[in-house]
């Protein structure tokens, strides 16, 4: 059995919830971003990404009109309902999407241009469809991820469980030195709680990748997960002789100790 067929074998994620969408509905986000994948707009672009960091000799400027000096390819994975569109709309918008739960179709993306130092850094951020049914429309969009937040739902032990296979997947189709975050979502949900966050920072331990609990409808970590992957994309493109390496882990857990986060 081939590598892709191993990982599809292992992933098993929740059944399948039909989506409200219908990926001809699309043109996905630019500029500004697309649409939230929430309401049937913006869903399932179809085309592969144009590929490569954009990292221009002067600013650039977004279609919203915001000036960058660097640009990056972040994509969000992990089985359906873990809550990566909901992690993006608190990103972009500062709100949460409650009510029923509506499966992205396909692929959708947003930017969102941050202050890293003093350097503006575009993130074009890349919300995909966990559904096993689209994972050969994501698969080719993750050569070009500079980097990959991989999501489980702490109240979903399968979501969990199936992050092995999500790896597998990462390393056969993601560039070798893509920068790669586990995140444990709904850390809010204290009383659903499967998996315990010691679970998470073994499981990302063992496979060396930095890890932290998030709450898109509490906002935990989310600001602090996208500011990380920035920092690490910003300090790898720059490579500044004089600049100590930057260590992403460490960081995360500096600022988490710092804010007195975390949920348990
Ligand atoms: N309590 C809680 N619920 C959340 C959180 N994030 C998402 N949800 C809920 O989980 C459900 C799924 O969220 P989505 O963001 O649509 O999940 P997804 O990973 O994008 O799903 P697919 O598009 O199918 O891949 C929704 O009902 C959300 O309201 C969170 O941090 N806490």
């Amino acid at each position: 059995m081939s590598r892709k067929k191993a990982a599809r074998g292992k992933a098993s994620p929740r059944s399948p919830r039909s989506p409200k969408a219908s990926p001809s509905s699309s043109s996905s986000g630019s500029g500004g971003g697309g649409s939230s994948g929430r309401s049937g707009r913006g869903l399932a672009a179809a085309a592969a990404p144009s590929s490569g960091l954009v990292y221009p000799s002067r600013p650039s400027i977004s279609h919203s009109g915001e000036f960058y000096d660097m640009a990056f390819k972040v994509m969000l994975v992990g089985d359906s309902g873990v809550g990566k569109t909901c992690l993006l709309v608190r990103f972009k918008d500062g709100a949460f999407l409650a009510g029923s739960f509506i499966s992205t179709v396909g692929i959708d993306f947003r930017n969102k241009v941050m202050s890293i130092d003093t350097t503006k850094v575009k993130l074009q951020i890349w919300d995909t469809a966990g559904q096993e049914r689209f994972r050969s429309v994501t698969h080719a969009y993750y050569r070009d991820a500079h980097a990959l937040l991989l999501l489980y739902d702490v109240t979903n032990k399968s979501s969990f469980d199936n992050i092995r296979a999500w790896l597998t997947e990462i390393h056969e189709y993601a560039q070798q030195d893509v920068v790669v975050m586990l995140l444990g979502n709904k850390a809010d949900s204290t009383h659903e709680r499967e998996v315990k966050r010691e679970e998470g920072e073994k499981l990302a331990k063992e496979f060396g990748v930095p890890f932290m609990e998030t709450s898109a409808k509490s906002g935990l970590n989310v600001e602090l997960a996208f500011t990380a992957v920035a920092k690490e994309l910003k300090h790898r493109t720059m490579k500044e002789p004089e600049e100590s390496k930057f260590q992403l882990q460490e960081y995360v857990d500096k600022e988490m100790r710092t804010v007195g986060c975390c949920s348990s």
